[in-house]
């Protein structure tokens, strides 16, 4: 079957562990004076200025449990070489405390050996893998979700942040713990042949450092969370970029020889709850300071504009009727999936009630190869753009087939953001969806609805960009985006 919960298109591309990662962090052959490769003595370094990035107050919106997300942008300046508008995107309050710990606790439960020494990772799908016996993937599956759902708060501020509503998809999510004596020396994300699907990098800080200049320390707790525990030292997120504002040719004269060319680092310190994101091409060069005590938490994302790179939840989601079943009162099942559903499908009605977990089960699988053929449909109707026409190299919509693709590509998300409504109530009530009380479930929905309005406004925005470049041209932006 096409679509629905059967990702038979997506990633045909399954790529190992080994083979994804196998010497991803060996450093380029390039460096600056201020990290630990190899120089050559005979060279004089040229200065590094030190930058160090403080994130203001000016809130940008609420994250899920209301806590204000800050927001900083470095600015262009004469000093970087920034290209365009991408930018090094900082935000924080993205995660609570409490939901940071909860996800050093599933990285703890599932860590195995990273890809440089002291480095231990767990990705998603070694929560989901289908080779455990049926209780214990079963377990997995619970912890695999509140992963899956500061993933999804990533994912949309990255998208947001970089103008790509809808048009981003993860690569690779996992968990990481740097422990003491690890460091990464200077590189960029995609800097191997099987790398080039990666298009933005993300990492979500889980812990503080527990120096005294961690601006961290009481703020973040002041939101009734309890501290964060494992604190670090060292393990400074630090970007090189060249000395001066410079053009294509001066950037490969860096490559070349950084040690003349002299850079400004800006320094990034991690923070509990703060997420930093930026474009994995190799303009933004960066490196992590060694982590000189303790161990340091990451969640590290990278984003793709290629669906096909898209990382596979194929296991986790198949495990889904295990964890609608899961649920057991039916009055709250049927009004949590009158109101999902629609919204999330987009066609407004429910012709089959939900009456028992197999039924929920096929009437999610239904919807979805509804919903794909849907989309099929306007896939046929709609004038095919001309895109590499119309469109310049600077826009952030790629080459692509058609508008219809790029449309079709939210409906992948469906399923993860079912996953998400119950990761939620898992993982923040304790409770599966059938026990809540009437109150919580009216507050989780409404929390939800405001989730998806989020949304809903990005495909608008997405849709409107897609009419001024001419990709739409026969239906309207408000046929196009179903009305909630
Ligand atoms: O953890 C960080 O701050 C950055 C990690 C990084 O650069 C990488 O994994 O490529
Ligand atoms: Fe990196």
């Amino acid at each position: 079957m096409e679509g629905g919960l059967n990702n038979t298109t997506r990633s045909s591309r399954k790529r190992s562990w080994e083979e994804t990662n196998k010497n991803q962090q060996v450093p380029l052959k390039l460096s600056n004076n201020n990290n630990n490769n190899n120089q050559n003595e005979s060279e004089l370094p040229a200065p590094t200025d030190t930058v160090v990035v403080v994130v203001n107050e000016d809130s940008i919106g609420f994250g899920w449990n209301g806590l204000p997300i800050n927001s900083t942008s470095i600015p262009e300046n004469d000093n970087f070489n920034f290209n365009n508008n991408n930018n090094i995107g900082i935000f924080d309050g993205v995660l609570a405390v409490d939901q940071c710990n909860e996800l050093i606790a599933v990285h703890e439960s599932h860590r195995h050996a990273g890809y440089i020494h002291h480095l231990t990772i767990t990705r998603v799908a070694d929560l989901s893998s289908s080779s455990s016996s049926s209780s214990s993937s079963s377990s997995s599956v619970a912890l695999a979700l509140p992963l899956i759902h500061a993933r999804q708060i990533c994912w949309t501020l990255v998208e947001e942040y970089f103008d790509c509503t809808l048009d981003l998809f993860p690569e690779f999510t996992a968990l990481m713990a740097w422990h003491t004596g690890s460091f990464l020396k200077t590189h960029f994300d995609s800097n191997r042949d099987y790398l080039q699907d990666r298009h933005y990098s993300a990492v979500l800080y889980l812990n503080d450092p527990n120096d005294d200049d961690s601006d961290g320390d009481d703020e973040v707790g002041n939101e009734g969370t309890s501290r964060n525990r494992n604190g670090f030292q060292g393990g400074d997120l630090v970007f090189s970029f060249p000395r001066n504002k410079s053009n294509d040719d001066e950037a490969t004269a860096i490559h070349n020889n950084p040690l003349k060319v002299g850079s400004t680092d800006v320094r990034i310190r991690p923070r509990a709850g703060r997420l930093v994101c930026f474009p994995s091409t190799e303009r933004y060069l960066h490196r992590v300071d060694e982590v000189t005590y303790g161990t340091r938490y990451t969640l590290t994302l990278w984003f793709t504009r290629n669906e096909k790179a898209m990382e596979t939840l194929d296991s986790l989601q198949q495990q889904l009727p295990w964890v609608i079943s899961n649920t057991t009162s039916l009055d709250d099942e049927t009004m949590w999936l009158e109101r999902i559903l629609p919204v999330s499908h987009g066609d407004g009605t429910m012709d089959q009630p939900w009456e028992t977990p197999e039924q929920a089960e096929q009437l999610l699988q239904e919807t979805m190869t509804r919903a794909q053929l849907q989309w099929d449909d306007v896939a046929k109707t709609w004038t095919p753009p001309q895109i590499a026409s119309q469109l310049d190299a600077t826009t952030n919509v790629d080459k692509r087939d058609d508008a219809a693709t790029i449309l079709r590509r939210s409906i992948w998300k469906i399923p993860t953001l079912v996953l998400q409504i119950v990761a939620y109530c898992w993982w923040k009530r304790r409770v599966a969806l059938g026990s809540l009380e009437k109150d919580d479930l009216q507050t989780l929905i409404h929390e939800w609805n405001q989730y998806v309005q989020r949304r809903f406004v990005g495909m608008q925005q997405a849709a409107r960009r897609w009419m001024e470049h001419g990709m739409i041209t026969n239906v309207t932006s408000s046929e196009l985006v179903p009305s909630l």
